[in-house]
């Protein structure tokens, strides 16, 4: 499994003994853009925290750069769903960006300077600096949206794994977001997104995962992206009877 960013092998999970994906070879590759697509409930936050360990597969393995090890997620920098996030949690802006920084160091080391300037460096890439005080209580969901990215570029991971990040924002920080993703991706950086938008996945994203609890297609955009796969996703599984 090593040429991939992130890859699973017969990766099943279930939730009360009702699988909700089954068995998924994927092979995210080093320096996409790689979108999931598919309906509500085809699996796709799921297939996410399986490879952020989150969850426990029934089966199979998942990896990231050849490693199955848990250690290897240091190389991933997570953005979960909004809605998972205790926003009432009393943390500044700053020291929600500034925690990107801990994987680097261990809990108990505290930053130094160099961290301070790169959690501020990220507030200014998400044009976040003015609310570098703010309680993250305080913020829209928009800005609290470009709080996580800063908090995902300060980590400077290789590879980052987001989970809807699109979701209930404005066009210029949709456009803020994908401008900072195809910028990482200039740079070598793997992303793995959750996304929902099937009209923009072929400017966004150059390789894309079509879910929906078994794997649909998966692969470039130009090969995979069709009305055919789309249809297969969307309007073919419309009962559970996916599993025999
Ligand atoms: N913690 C949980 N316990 C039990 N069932 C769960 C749990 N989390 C998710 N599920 C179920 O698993 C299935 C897959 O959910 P998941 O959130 O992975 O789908 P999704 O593709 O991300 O959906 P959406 O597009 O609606 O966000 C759904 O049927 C959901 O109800």
């Amino acid at each position: 499994m090593t040429e991939y960013a992130i890859s699973t092998k017969n990766l099943s999970v279930a939730y009360s003994d009702k699988p909700v994906i089954w068995k998924l070879d994927i092979g995210v590759e080093t320096g996409s853009r790689t979108a999931i697509v598919g309906p509500n409930g085809a699996g796709k936050s799921t297939l996410i925290k399986a490879i952020m360990k989150l969850v426990k597969p029934v089966s199979g393995e998942s990896a990231v750069l050849g490693s199955t090890h848990k250690s290897a997620l240091k190389e991933v920098a997570y953005v979960p769903q909004k809605g998972e996030v205790n926003w009432d949690f009393p943390a500044t802006v700053f020291d929600v960006v500034l925690m990107g920084r801990y994987v680097h160091k261990g809990l108990f080391k505290r930053p130094n300077k160099k961290d301070k300037k790169i959690a501020l460096d990220a507030l200014e890439t998400m044009k976040m600096s003015q609310f570098k005080d703010r309680q993250i209580s305080e913020l829209s969901g928009g800005q609290r949206q470009r709080v996580f990215l800063a908090r995902a570029i300060a980590h400077d991971a290789n590879i980052y794994i987001m989970d809807e990040p699109l979701q209930g924002i404005d066009i210029t920080t949709e456009k803020l977001i994908i401008d900072t993703m195809k910028k990482l991706q200039a740079e070598g950086k793997t992303f793995l997104v959750v996304h929902h938008n099937l009209n923009t996945v072929p400017d966004y994203f150059n390789r894309v995962i079509i879910l929906n609890k078994e794997i649909i297609a998966a692969g470039p955009v130009e090969d995979v992206w069709t009305e055919d796969n789309i249809n297969a996703a969307y309007y073919e599984k419309s009962d559970e009877s996916w599993i025999s």
